[in-house]
């Protein structure tokens, strides 16, 4: 089984640290998505990695499916807790941790076109969204080892992939400093291999992307 990642990817971090987590072996490729030489439009007709290749050829994808694939594919350990409403607080966890993503992401393009070009209502849109979803996971980490029924899971490699991810892509957001809690969170979530060994770094990015 192959995954197709991107060494700052939020979302492609969710796959291999789950993976890892598991035990499940897979070759890593490493791309840069934006680039024309890219492989993964050939496995997603959205274009998007994370990618998992499967060994018949086949592919999943989408980060929040590809998850779940796994969790049904290799249930052991389980990233989800046994009973339905904490299964879908984690996974509502996860849908705010990839909004915020998604608008980190938008973002980062924003900021890439031409000053004269940049909408600073988008901007401020996008921002709004990073913030109100920080505010939201600060209160459900409140002062938790882990978010959902305090074993690891799902929740927390979202969440722990979302805090190094802005640290990356966001370095003067001041989420540290508004929310000290999350902070330590993540300080104490990235001491655990599967973490340790997928930290994020930033990718060269060759072509025009907007
Ligand atoms: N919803 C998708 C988002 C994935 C995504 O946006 N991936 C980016 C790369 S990264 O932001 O994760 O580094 C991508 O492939 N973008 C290429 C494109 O949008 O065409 C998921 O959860 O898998």
């Amino acid at each position: 089984m192959q995954l197709i990642s991107a060494t700052p990817s939020p979302y492609a971090r969710k796959v291999r640290i789950t993976l890892a987590e598991k035990g499940v072996p897979f070759e890593l490729v490493t791309e840069v998505p934006w680039n024309s030489t890219s492989a993964t439009p050939k496995y997603n007709p959205l274009e998007k990695l994370p990618v998992l290749i499967l060994d018949d050829g086949s592919s999943v994808y989408e980060s929040r499916f590809i998850l779940e694939w796994i969790e049904a594919k290799y249930p052991e350990p389980p990233m989800l807790p046994g009973n339905i409403d904490g299964k879908l607080f984690a996974r509502q966890v996860e849908v705010v941790v990839d909004g915020v993503c998604d608008a980190c992401v938008s973002l980062f393009w924003e900021r890439h076109r031409d000053p004269d070009k940049q909408s600073a209502e988008w901007k401020a849109r996008q921002m709004r969204k990073v913030d109100g979803g920080l505010k939201a996971l600060a209160e459900w980490v409140g002062d938790r080892e882990f978010i959902v029924e305090d074993r690891f899971g799902l929740a927390d490699v979202a969440t722990g992939t979302l805090c190094r991810y802005l640290d990356v892509r966001f370095p003067e957001h001041p989420w540290r400093t508004t929310h000290p809690n999350l902070a330590a969170y993540s300080d104490r979530i990235e001491r655990r291999p599967s973490f340790a060994e997928t930290v994020p770094v930033p990718q060269v990015i060759s072509d025009k992307v907007v």
